[in-house]
């Protein structure tokens, strides 16, 4: 299977209207699994305003729309699943919340440990991280690529590699086998602009694809 682009929210959206012209740019540059809308300490009135604009533009394009942090504003805001940290709230809560009819993701680090234990309990992806310094979150679990490899060779559940991906740096995650690449900074602040982002992502995936 070749790599597929996870796109993280900048860490606020003041005026979804803009970001929403932004959004449908960088949806535009090609294809893009998911959406994660990560408001870090943003009140909810401020979270619903933006899901409730962007939450169509995602679904035109088949992008799934996942929420940050908060189950409950998941199913609140009716987005297609949450994510959840290790300083959040263990698995099994966020999908007793949720139900079983939306994507439940769980941070594991740098660790097999917590990445068995999310799938075995069900998770619908495991988070892998980081791979690289990043600018949007400091980094705590610095990862390699050896647990992509490791996970790919011996599990189904898909893996998503995060932190300070870039156009420039992603082909060895690429090919170290991450299922998905959640990316911040590195479409956002690309210097072609966000569609041109997801546009070369997409080239290098699927030149990665090729025989
Ligand atoms: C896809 C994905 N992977 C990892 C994270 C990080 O989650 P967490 O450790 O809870 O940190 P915050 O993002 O909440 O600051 C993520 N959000 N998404
Ligand atoms: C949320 C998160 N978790 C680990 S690194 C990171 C930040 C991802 O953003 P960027 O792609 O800008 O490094
Ligand atoms: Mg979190």
């Amino acid at each position: 299977m070749t790599a597929r682009l996870y796109l993280i929210s900048p860490a606020r959206i003041d005026h979804p209207s803009i970001f929403a012209d932004e959004l449908r740019a960088a949806l535009d540059g090609g294809d893009v699994a998911a959406f994660q809308l990560r408001l870090k300490d943003v009140p909810d009135d401020a979270i619903a305003r933006a899901a409730d604009t962007l939450r169509p533009i995602c679904q035109q394009r088949d992008t799934a729309l996942i929420m940050n942090d908060r189950p409950d504003l998941a199913v609140k805001l009716d987005c297609d699943g949450v994510h959840v940290g290790q300083d959040d709230m263990p698995y099994a809560e966020a999908r007793r919340i949720v139900g079983p009819n939306r994507q439940v993701g769980v941070t594991c680090k740098a660790s097999r440990h917590l990445a068995m234990e999310a799938a075995e309990a069900g998770a619908d992806y495991v988070a892998f991280g980081a791979f690289f310094p990043s600018t949007t979150k400091q980094v705590t679990s610095p990862a390699s690529l050896e647990i992509l490899e490791w996970w790919n060779e011996l599990m189904e559940v898909p893996s998503v590699a995060i932190g300070g991906i870039t156009v420039e740096n992603c082909r060895p995650v690429v090919a170290a086998g991450a299922d998905f690449l959640a990316v911040a900074s590195g479409v956002w602040n690309y210097k072609e602009g966000p569609e041109a982002a997801v546009r070369a992502f997409n080239e290098i995936f699927s030149a990665h694809g090729q025989p």
